[in-house]
């Protein structure tokens, strides 16, 4: 009967442009490299609406995404001394990537390498997109390095932070930890015009994003931030709440305090996630022609097209992974197949 009711209204689905799609994503053998830097990264799906985020822009840019998981701790000095070889792998993947991301997250573990990560995205102009946390961290990570202020934090990591870069937000709860976060969909208006994530929205004049978050960037050091480079282009609308941020300077640095994976579709990718796969690609390119000088920015960080070599440890969490012998593994649950290197 209820099957019978269904085919009664229900029209042949139109599936032309789904199938056009995964046809075409098939034949595709032009590859980008993105770096996923994250303390979750041996979890399978803890990144899911990131990494799906990632395939739709790469889908509608025509590229293979290959994502090499990064385990934030594996990049930091400790490492370097406890596991020589999964530092050296750990800098190996973030080194041969055309984008950097680094996502959300809460608590203090992995904190030091993602502040590393984002440091080698801005100092050598590989494009960068941080998400909630992954923003916080970009704010830490210029406020100590531009700033010069070394202890720079986030109340989150130290309560007692002499240099508070990100800061709890006043209407939060510090003894009710369920459903006191700041979130669901909340309004951005852009402050700035001519900026790359305005463009990539499409200039309009706001943006209704979702939210999960407990911190914020420290509205007092905003104007000594913004006057040392950085520029907060997208407030909410009580104008001191920060929701992006980016490096004028740079190809792509963005940080953003909501989640943009969140709202994005196949076919309607997120613009900022487009931004990056597009920067990504150029990246590749500048890096696949030495002669533009843009390239001479990243040399000696780069050890070829594929940047693996068969010492790499392997990260896998279920999506994709290099294995220990070199092969690499995309998407090796049916989420889009390359299984070497060469796709
Ligand atoms: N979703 C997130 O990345 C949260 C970031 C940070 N832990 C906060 O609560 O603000």
């Amino acid at each position: 009967m209820c099957g019978f009711v269904i085919c009664s209204v229900a029209k042949e689905p139109n599936l032309k442009e789904w199938t056009t799609r995964t046809k075409a994503y098939d034949k595709c053998h032009e590859t980008v490299r993105i770096a996923m830097v994250g303390k979750y990264t041996g979890l399978s799906d803890a990144y899911l609406s990131v990494l799906k985020a990632l395939l739709h822009a790469a889908v509608a840019r025509n590229r293979k995404l290959l994502v090499d998981w990064v385990p934030a701790g594996d990049l930091e000095d400790v490492t370097s001394k406890e596991d020589p070889e999964a530092y050296k792998a750990a800098w190996t993947l973030l080194k041969g990537a055309h984008g950097v991301l680094v996502p959300g997250g809460f608590g203090d573990r992995g904190v030091q390498g993602k502040i590393l990560a984002a440091k080698y995205a801005r100092e050598n102009n590989v494009p960068y997109l941080g998400i909630c946390l992954g923003m916080q961290i970009a704010v830490i990570e210029y406020a100590r390095s531009v700033l010069g202020l070394h202890d720079a934090t986030s109340t989150e990591f130290d309560p007692e932070a002499k240099n508070p870069a990100v800061i709890f937000m006043p209407e939060g709860s510090k003894t009710h930890m369920g459903g006191t976060m700041r979130l669901g969909s909340r309004r951005t208006f852009f402050e700035v015009a001519d900026c790359k994530s305005a463009k990539l929205y499409g200039h309009v004049k706001y943006i209704d994003e979702r939210h999960r978050h407990r911190y914020e960037v420290n509205p007092d050091m905003i104007s000594q931030l913004e006057n040392a480079g950085l520029s907060f282009v997208g407030k909410d609308e009580s104008g001191k709440r920060m929701e992006i941020v980016e490096l004028p300077s740079h190809p792509y640095f963005i940080g953003v305090q909501f989640h943009p994976e969140f709202k994005s579709r196949p076919g309607k990718p997120s613009p900022v996630f487009s931004g990056l796969i597009a920067a990504a690609c150029e990246q590749k390119k500048a890096i696949l022609l030495p002669s533009n000088g843009h390239a001479k920015l990243t040399s000696g960080i780069y050890s070829g097209v594929n940047g693996h070599s068969s010492i790499l440890k392997s990260h896998p969490n279920g999506n994709g992974f290099i294995a220990s012998n070199g092969t690499l593994n995309l998407y090796a649950k049916g989420n889009g197949v390359c299984v070497d290197g060469s796709c």
